[in-house]
């Protein structure tokens, strides 16, 4: 496959918004390093282990999004996402820790890395203090930008040294929660904005947030490239 899967119309603008610091964070030299298999195992697992602490707290803040969703669908494609992430994703982290020997107790109680904490909290705070249209712009990133990494290395790998990370993430299930946040967003932003939402001055700041989030996405995998 050629190009970027398509994730909805909102997440396209805001992609594209990002500019440059979305490649940055797509084809940081990590995703590389696992595309072709030259990514250290330990900076692997080292990543793994705190991507275990970011799911917990990602999950808390797609669990605020069921708190602020305003309509039925909105409660049942967030909650659908909390029960993704908790259900389907960890086992992943779960797995791979439990092969390399390392607990799923030990796994929880990891030690959170500043870049960590970084990210989470600042999505969690565009939760507490905005509306559903501010986290979702803070939650994008993440998931939209995992959805285009898992398709591009499933495509392009070269090794089958990191085959069970890039088959979850380009995986039907992932794929279609991808497609379905994006179906949210979209959906979020016409109810309360209207069709023509990206050309209110609202927009810049959920652009501005969206951003932000990609940053925080380059410097997490900059983390994992330093155990
Ligand atoms: C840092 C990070 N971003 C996005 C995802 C996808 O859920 C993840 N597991 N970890």
């Amino acid at each position: 496959m050629s190009g970027a899967p398509d994730y909805g119309r909102a997440f396209g603008l805001m992609r594209a918004a990002a500019g440059d610091v979305w490649r940055d964070y797509t084809r940081h030299a990590f995703v590389e390093g696992m595309k072709d298999g030259t990514l250290p195992r330990e900076a692997f697992l080292h990543y793994l282990r705190q991507d275990y602490v970011f799911l917990v707290h990602f999950s808390r803040a797609w669990a605020l999004a069921v708190v602020k969703s305003e309509t039925h669908e909105e409660m049942l494609l967030a909650s659908a996402t909390v029960n993704g992430l908790i259900s389907e994703e960890m086992k992943l982290h779960i797995g791979i820790c439990a092969e390399a020997g390392i607990s799923q107790d030990e796994l929880f109680a990891t030690p959170e890395r500043p870049e960590n904490l970084a990210y989470t909290r600042f999505v969690l705070e565009a939760g507490y203090s905005g509306d559903l249209l501010s986290l979702l712009a803070a939650l994008a990133p993440c998931v939209m930008g995992y959805g285009e990494i898992g398709v591009r290395l499933s495509d392009e790998a070269t090794s089958e040294t990191y085959r069970d990370w890039i088959n979850t993430y380009a995986g039907d299930e992932y794929q279609g929660s991808v497609r379905a946040v994006g179906e949210l967003l979209d959906g979020a932003l016409a109810r309360r904005l209207g069709d023509s939402y990206d050309q209110l001055p609202r927009w810049d700041g959920l652009c501005q947030t969206f951003n932000m989030a990609t940053q925080l996405e380059v410097g997490f995998w900059q983390m994992g490239m330093t155990p």
